[in-house]
């Protein structure tokens, strides 16, 4: 297997909250490989987003504790001065949010937006080279019209235009490592359906890796090539989507696939029973003992590492789902 992009060792994330001080990411690790697309999911609250904040360090201030590294070609970002991350933002790392208005500045029409950060890329672009990039970005992400589209402002454009604009912006900064958070949560199913597909024709020329965040098995596994999944700010289960979503390992994961295929398309989203775990709790033992079929006496005194469970795999289990009933 290839050498990993990015490698996460240790990343603790914490919140001072009312309540004390919150676990928000305890300890992950993680490679994220070239080339491929990984997917990152599990119930809300289990820290997909501030894994993706960290990837860019974009954090809100109440967020403490940030330690552990990150690093791409030998650079840990968590050590770079804010100047040098800012930097690599414009250069080597790109983020699609799920709502793109938060990305995408009002008062700036979608040419000046494009051309800002192309120029920021290649200082040395003119005006009119950089618009002209800038439309045959738009037409690569499926935007028909595109030399009148560079004069519209954001508000001007329908929610899935507006998200196909910001995956140009991030394209444009032609980043080793791009990070999308729930891309297509804010649409409705036929525009998820073709930004899906916007995704799946991207990673044809895109050398670098994408990291997909989604709550929305199906959707990954149409997507993305590898899977992490994440549970109370950790990690219990990662590897080839394929392998894992056919047979998983982490009792977390089967669970999270039951209740996808319990859900019908038209019904009420199925849960997993019992409550997620509660982020100021300390970790002093398996974190989905509480809630999980298979606990034995060992998951309610001693918190599981990811341990390997055959090639490309790990899971964070201490009785893992048998390999011959996964
Ligand atoms: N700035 C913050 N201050 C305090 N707690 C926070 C902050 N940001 C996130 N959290 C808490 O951290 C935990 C993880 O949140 P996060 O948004 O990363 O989860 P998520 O898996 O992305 O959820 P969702 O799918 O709902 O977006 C949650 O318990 C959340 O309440």
């Amino acid at each position: 297997m290839s050498e990993a992009l990015v490698t996460v060792r240790g990343l603790t994330l914490r919140a001072s909250t009312e309540r004390g001080e919150a676990h928000i990411l305890r300890g992950l690790d993680l490679d994220i490989m070239p080339g491929r697309i990984l997917g990152v999911v599990g119930e809300s609250g289990s820290g997909k987003s501030s894994l993706a904040a960290c990837l860019l360090r974009l954090l809100p201030d109440n967020l403490t504790g940030l330690a552990g590294t990150i690093e791409i070609d030998g650079t840990n970002l968590l050590a770079l001065s804010e100047r040098e991350m800012d930097a690599w933002r414009g250069t080597r790392l790109a983020m699609i949010f799920q709502d793109p208005m938060t990305a995408l500045n009002p008062l700036f029409t979608v040419g000046t937006l494009l051309t800002d950060v192309l120029r920021r890329r290649h200082p040395g672009l003119s005006r009119r080279d950089a618009l002209d990039r800038a439309e045959a970005l738009l037409r690569s992400v499926g935007i028909a019209d595109a030399r009148r589209r560079l004069a519209a402002y954001p508000h001007e454009l329908s929610g899935g235009m507006r998200q196909r604009v910001m995956i140009a912006m991030a394209l444009s900064v032609e980043p080793s490592l791009l990070v999308a958070d729930e891309p297509t949560t804010a649409l409705d199913a036929t525009i998820e359906a073709q930004i899906v597909d916007l995704f799946d024709r991207l990673r044809q020329d895109f050398s670098g890796s994408i990291v997909f965040i989604s709550h929305h098995l199906g959707l990954v596994a149409e997507l993305c090539d590898d899977l992490c999944v994440m549970y109370g700010g950790t990690i219990v289960e990662t590897g080839p989507v394929a392998r894992v979503l056919a047979a998983p390992r982490h009792p977390y994961t089967r669970a999270l696939i039951d209740c996808e295929i319990e859900t019908d398309d038209d019904g009420p989203l199925k849960s997993i029973p019992g409550d997620v775990p509660d982020p100021v709790a300390p970790m002093r033992a398996c974190i989905f003992a509480p809630r999980c079929p298979r606990v034995g006496e060992e998951c309610r005194t001693a918190v599981p590492a990811l341990m390997a469970m055959g090639p490309g795999r790990t899971a964070a289990c201490f009785r893992p789902v048998p390999e011959a009933v996964a």
